[in-house]
């Protein structure tokens, strides 16, 4: 079963709304990652070539004042779309009424609009059913290209498409679900799931569902010592979720023989001013120390989980990769996953992707996906709305 995609739509002369995920990371007006752009161009490019007339929709940021409004101008998103496409693009500074809809008139086939940012509108975020009707007016078809806001059951991901006949998923939604699908449907094995990040409480579907799914799951990162106080350990003032502990025993009791913790760990005085900075056995960190990173014992270890994976799976960092006193696990594995042979390796978005890109490794994996939240929702075994809501063929 696959989904309806924009290439079973006739587009042509039609006018066509896209709803992209343009929520890239910027300082004032300047983009620092324009990954999200360029993952979109496919099916923009797509389109203005075979003369449709594109409405682009899209959030950036959260709003909640004025002040995040102004931070957040799609503007400068357009400034940015306008290099990457020879296709016109117009930018209409305006989510509804009669400047937006007078410019969706007068479009040409081939060219672009693209709206101000959805979250300018209150109702975007609640689904309103007035707005996602009125901007499903302004368009033909719909097709739902914004694969990190495919978790979210907004207006402009559900709202939309539900007002409409003609919707179908773009070419990055349908690349997202065919390599995440396969590895969470059908991998290749051994099938290797690494998890990291800060917390257990936001991890702990994906680890449920990769115990039953994956060969092998490898845990590192700040939630890995609230296993090793489940386990009995000694942690000083690393991160702990007290109240997963006993969640956490009872992943070591499923897991067994798959569940893969740190053996040892990188430890300091302080987070914020390290003077005294240690590697000690996982479980055994002293009094008034923190554990930030994993250390050399596991690295080797989870080397020796990986060698000859075929799909990998990776999300979160392993340490406190942002402070390069604390970077060497998360790049080691990086390393790793870079240089495995013939294996399918996949990282979820959010910082594990920063991470492998400010190491130049980027391209040396099979995928990086655009959703940090969406992908690891789907690795859930989760329903994403803004997926949901688009038929199959
Ligand atoms: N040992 C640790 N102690 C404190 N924070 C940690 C530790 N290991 C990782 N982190 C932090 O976790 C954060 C990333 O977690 P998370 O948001 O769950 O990952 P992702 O964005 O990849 O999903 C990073 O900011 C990192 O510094
Ligand atoms: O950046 C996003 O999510 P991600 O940081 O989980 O990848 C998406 O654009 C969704 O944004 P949201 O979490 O504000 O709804």
């Amino acid at each position: 079963m696959s989904k309806v995609t924009v290439k079973d739509l006739d587009v042509k002369g039609k006018h066509v709304i896209v709803r992209v995920d343009f929520n890239v990371p910027h300082k004032g007006d300047t983009i620092t990652d324009d990954n999200r752009i360029r993952a979109a161009l496919p099916t923009i490019n797509y389109l203005t070539e075979n003369g449709a007339k594109v409405l682009l929709l899209s959030h950036l940021g959260k709003i909640k004042t004025d002040e995040d409004k102004a931070k957040n101008d799609m503007s400068i998103v357009a400034k940015r779309l306008a290099e990457l496409t020879s296709a016109p693009v117009k930018f209409v500074n305006a989510t509804r009424g009669a400047e937006l809809e007078e410019a969706v008139k007068a479009q040409e086939n081939g060219s672009i609009v693209l709206m101000q940012n959805t979250r300018y509108e209150k109702g975007e975020t609640k689904n309103d059913p007035e707005l996602g009707k009125y901007w499903a007016s302004l368009g033909d078809a719909f097709v739902e290209d914004a694969f990190g806001s495919v978790h979210r059951a907004h207006a402009s991901t559900v709202g939309i498409p539900s007002n409409m006949k003609e919707v179908a998923v773009g070419f990055l939604v349908e690349k997202e679900l065919n390599v995440l699908g396969k590895a969470l449907n059908d991998p290749q094995r051994p099938f290797v799931a690494i998890l990291g990040g800060a917390k257990v409480s936001d991890k702990i579907g994906v680890i449920e569902n990769l115990l039953k799914i994956a060969d092998k799951v490898l845990i590192g990162g700040g939630m890995s010592y609230t296993f090793a106080a489940a386990n009995g350990g000694k942690i000083g003032t690393s991160l702990l979720e007290a109240d997963k502990e006993d969640l956490a025993k009872e992943f070591m009791e499923k897991g067994k023989g798959k569940l893969f913790l740190p053996v040892d760990t990188v430890i300091a005085n302080d987070f914020d001013n390290p003077t005294d900075i240690k590697t000690v056995k996982a479980g055994e960190i002293p009094d008034g120390y923190m554990g930030l990173d994993i250390g050399p014992a596991t690295v080797a270890e989870f080397q020796k989980e990986l060698a000859g994976a075929k799909t990998v799976f990776w999300n979160g960092p392993m340490g406190v990769f942002e402070k390069p006193e604390f970077a060497k696990g998360t790049e080691e594995i990086c390393k790793t996953l870079a240089e495995l042979d013939g294996a399918t390796t996949i990282i979820g978005g959010g910082d594990s992707a920063s991470a492998a890109k400010n190491l130049g490794y980027a391209d040396k994996f099979s995928h990086i996906s655009t959703g940090g939240g969406a992908s690891l929702e789907y690795m859930e075994g989760k329903e994403l709305p803004g997926v949901a809501i688009i038929p199959e063929k």
